[in-house]
């Protein structure tokens, strides 16, 4: 699995991610939590290769600086932050996401397309199917752009901020998938998350970021009682009908 090795990464002079080390456990969701600014983003553009970096980041102990993309494309599916809004039908995005599969003459096999039939009925927009990219609203693109990664049937999947325009009943309708997805179709998720009270409650894990270093791996329940997100964030926290909340000060 996944494993970060002393990560920097410097920028205009600026230290951004300073030593680096986190290892995910097979499995689980961790949720990558973090202040604006903290790094949280560079982070995964790092795991992405899209960011250049000092240090290491190994997949099943291959060095991912060296896998040719196809093949970082078979084990990891990224979804940014920014989503693009191409001209393409909602069905040619999500079928790109068989890309790292298909032959030289890019034909969908009956599996791919299954792949993709099943990836449209995951997340629940077959209403959208037949339109183009460009004319979705901000919460219908990032469903269309979810459904991609999940196409592309990989054992990691890195989300960065996946819920930033979703209602609040399918922000918690997709969390719930993605810990299906967890337990039925053993994924591996690393989630950046800003809403913290959805992230003690769907991840297993919690990495806090801080000031580009990462100050707690570990558990959700560890962390919870280490009392760090109250520290980090400035919040305090309450319980109410047995669940955790934190609010700000
Ligand atoms: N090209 C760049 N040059 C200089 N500084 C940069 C550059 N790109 C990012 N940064 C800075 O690096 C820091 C980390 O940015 P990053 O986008 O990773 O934060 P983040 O934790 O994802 O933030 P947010 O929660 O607001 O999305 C920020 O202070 C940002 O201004």
């Amino acid at each position: 699995m996944l494993e970060i090795n002393n990560l920097q990464v410097a920028r205009s002079g600026k230290q951004i991610l300073d030593g680096i080390n986190l290892r995910l456990i097979p499995h689980t969701l961790t949720a990558l939590v973090g202040k604006n600014g903290c790094g949280k983003s560079t982070l995964v553009s790092c795991i992405n290769q899209i960011t250049p970096y000092r240090g290491e980041i190994h997949f099943s102990g291959r060095d991912l600086a060296l896998m040719p993309p196809r093949e970082r494309a078979s084990l990891i599916a990224f979804l940014p932050q920014a989503l693009k809004s191409p001209h393409i039908t909602t069905e040619e995005l999500i079928a790109m996401g068989r890309s790292p599969y298909l032959d030289i003459g890019r034909h969908m096999t009956p599996h791919d397309k299954e792949m993709v039939e099943k990836a449209i009925h995951a997340i629940g927009i077959e209403k959208l199917i037949g339109r183009y990219v460009d004319t979705l609203s901000g919460g219908e693109r990032q469903k269309v752009y979810l459904a991609m990664t999940i196409a592309q049937d990989t054992r990691l999947l890195v989300l960065d901020e996946p819920t930033t325009y979703m209602d609040m009943a399918y922000e918690h309708a997709f969390l719930a998938m993605l810990d299906t997805m967890k337990h039925k179709n053993k994924k591996t998720l690393l989630v950046v998350m800003h809403n913290l009270n959805q992230a003690v409650r769907y991840a297993d894990q919690l990495a806090v970021l801080d000031d580009g270093k990462i100050v707690f791996h570990g558990p959700t329940e560890e962390c919870l009682r280490s009392g760090i997100l109250e520290r980090v964030f400035s919040v305090h926290r309450y319980m109410a009908e047995d669940k955790v909340f934190f609010a700000a000060e």
